[in-house]
């Protein structure tokens, strides 16, 4: 089994960038190019802390100056105030920051996308405003003749560039742990489909608020180590727009989701944006702005996913195996075998697994489900059938906690479920797929399931075996480094399947998994399913492909305008008049 090495390749760059850095320290020629270095390795560090959360979560923030400005204004404030040294004073920024982080993440993440983003452009500015009105506008560092290494106060700048490179190293260090543990691999889910992450038992505002808390560390500590270089802080040197576009942009340049790109972003645009400025700055004021403003030009037209990303695919251009299924001897094969499942047996009499109890959902007028009673014996496979708008998905939607009933409840294990969360309702053993599959789409098909995997698994290992005999379950294992977004369609379902299997569900909602296949791919997804069902495993299943589902199911509910119409063995619901109607019309059943 392929386990992740932690200490590889990248340590090795790592050495040789701190050896590079070193001797670019040592050449320097003055403190103004030693400031430099130093600089590159801050806004380095604010970019890593911005990647952690933005990058992996995709949760765009516009607003780290918050936690940066608040992390410069405790160090310089402890000094001033009340003699704390920056060595005590920037962990400290480090603990600000992440209560900061906490305090806004907790009401900013009820909203989603382009809003998370607006909202949080107003802390900065609100904080910049309220450091102003506290008559903060111009705090300076005070000299400490007698004890300047206490205070972080040394005449070799060199010593600032090494504890630059120090940050640094360390903020490396913590995103690559992060990014080669479940809390990365939970983020880059929740950044590709926050609902399909949730559904897969990923407790979703818990890894945000993990990551926000982390990148506010950061971007408090290294604003605290920017106090001590800058000497005077004003509220618009650390809470300006320019401090969180800065993060951003050094990450745009370099390459978003991975630790790579603030740095090579932070590498190239800093000593240029300054250089310039020394050189040019009296002629162009503003000339670092501009420097920016071209470089996300440029990113966005040459390479818009960053520097990294661009470099990685020319040295290593994604490859997608061929499909496995195309070949004329696999559809032979496959066509040789339709027809010849043998029809179920008689409806399967276990304990009840699972309990409907007058389920009811409205949204507005609409009474999507009403009223809706039912049960599932452990073993059994039940088939959810219904005319389009019968309220089949959101019956799915009742019971894996996507929407809250209006009404009834659903006893699962003993349990009523209603009210907790989708990840919540995972957890406890009900896995499911999507109508419109839910891929993961830049993850591997492994990691896709791997996502799933983590719910039931006590560490990454297990995680890591169940995801593979997930994959083996659904035939797909020897594809799993395949890239999910361009898989054909029975692959993504398959998929998709491995992903709720992985969580070791105890019960699995299968919604349309057989949408949009051909007749063959039907036949081996139908033969997937009945596997499953063979070992044991509780299968509902909403599907509209009639003869698949008699293929499929011991024991049909139908359901017509959102009610119950009725229940029982397939053979007989099929026979029944008001189910003919329901599904093709009274001149239908006149003829039936
Ligand atoms: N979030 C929502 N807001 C408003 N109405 C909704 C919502 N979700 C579903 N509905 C409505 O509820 C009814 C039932 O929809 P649902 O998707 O559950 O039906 P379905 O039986 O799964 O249909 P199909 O077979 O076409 O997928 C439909 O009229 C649909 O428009």
């Amino acid at each position: 089994m392929k386990k992740v090495r932690f200490f590889g390749r990248w340590s090795t760059i790592l050495a040789i960038i701190c050896v590079v850095y070193a001797i670019l320290v040592f050449a320097a020629p003055n403190q103004y190019y030693q400031t430099i270095l130093t600089l590159v390795c801050v806004w380095g560090v604010l970019g890593l802390s911005w990647n952690i959360l933005s990058g992996y979560s995709g949760l765009v923030s516009f607003g780290h100056a918050a936690y940066f400005g608040l992390g410069a204004y405790t160090v310089v404030l402890g000094v001033v105030n009340f003699g704390i040294t920056p060595w005590i004073g920037i962990p400290i920024a480090g603990v600000v920051g992440a209560a900061a982080g906490l305090l806004i993440g907790i009401p900013t993440f009820k909203l989603r996308g382009h809003y998370f983003g607006l909202s949080t452009l107003a802390y900065p500015l609100a904080l910049l405003y309220i450091f102003e009105w506290l008559g903060y506008q111009e705090v300076a560092m005070p000299m400490q003749r007698e004890s300047p290494i206490a205070f972080m106060q040394f005449d070799d700048y060199r010593v600032y560039a090494f504890i630059g490179l120090a940050f640094l190293v360390v903020t490396i260090v913590i995103s690559r742990m992060i990014e080669a543990s479940r809390f990365g691999m939970s983020l880059l889910a929740i950044k590709q489909n926050e609902l399909a992450a949730e559904a897969a038992g990923i407790e979703t505002r818990k890894w945000k608020l993990r990551a926000i808390a982390i990148s506010g560390a950061i971007a408090g500590a290294i604003g605290g180590f920017y106090a001590v270089i800058l000497l005077v802080v004003t509220p618009l040197s650390v809470f300006g727009m320019t401090t969180s576009a800065q993060a951003l942009i050094v990450t745009l340049f370099g390459g978003v989701g991975t630790f790579w790109g603030p740095v090579i972003g932070a590498a190239i645009l800093i000593p240029l944006s300054n250089t310039l400025d020394a050189q040019l700055g009296h002629i162009i004021p503003g000339i670092q702005g501009v420097v920016f403003g071209v470089a996300i030009v440029l990113i966005i037209l040459l390479a818009p996913e960053g520097i990294f990303w661009k470099i990685r695919d020319l040295l290593q251009p994604r490859r997608f195996s061929p499909d496995t299924d195309t070949s004329a001897s696999a559809v032979v094969a496959m066509t040789a075998d339709a027809g010849r499942f043998p029809e179920r047996p008689d409806t399967v009499a276990g304990p009840v697994m699972l309990e409907v109890r007058n389920i009811s959902k409205s949204f507005g007028g609409l009474k999507a489900v009403q009223d809706v009673s039912f049960t599932v014996p452990q073993g059994s496979v039940i088939g959810i059938i219904g005319p389009n708008g019968a309220g089949k998905t959101t019956l799915f939607n009742l019971l894996n906690g996507f929407n809250s009933p209006t009404g009834g409840e659903v006893i699962f294990d003993g349990e009523n479920i209603v009210g907790l969360q989708p990840s919540a309702i995972c957890k406890r053993g009900i896995g499911r797929t999507f109508q419109v599959v839910r891929p993961f789409a830049r993850l591997s098909i492994l990691q896709n399931v791997l996502v799933g995997a983590y719910v039931g698994a006590e560490n990454d290992e297990i995680a890591l075996r169940h995801a593979h005999e997930a994959l083996a379950m659904v035939g797909l294992d020897a594809d799993s480094e395949r890239i999910a977004g361009g898989l054909p369609s029975k692959d993504q379902r398959l998929m998709e399947l491995a992903r709720a299997l992985a969580g070791k569900p105890k019960l699995l909602l299968l919604d349309e998994i057989l949408a949009g296949l051909g007749s063959t791919e039907v036949n081996e997804v139908i033969r997937v399913v009945r596997k499953l069902s063979e070992a044991g495993l509780t299968i509902v299943i909403i599907e509209h492909t009639m003869q698949a589902m008699l293929r499929l199911a011991d024991h049909f509910i139908v359901l017509d305008h959102g009610a119950l119409l009725t229940q029982g063995r397939p053979k007989d619901v099929m026979r029944q008049s008001s189910v003919i109607e329901a599904y093709l019309g009274k001149r239908w059943r006149e003829r039936a």
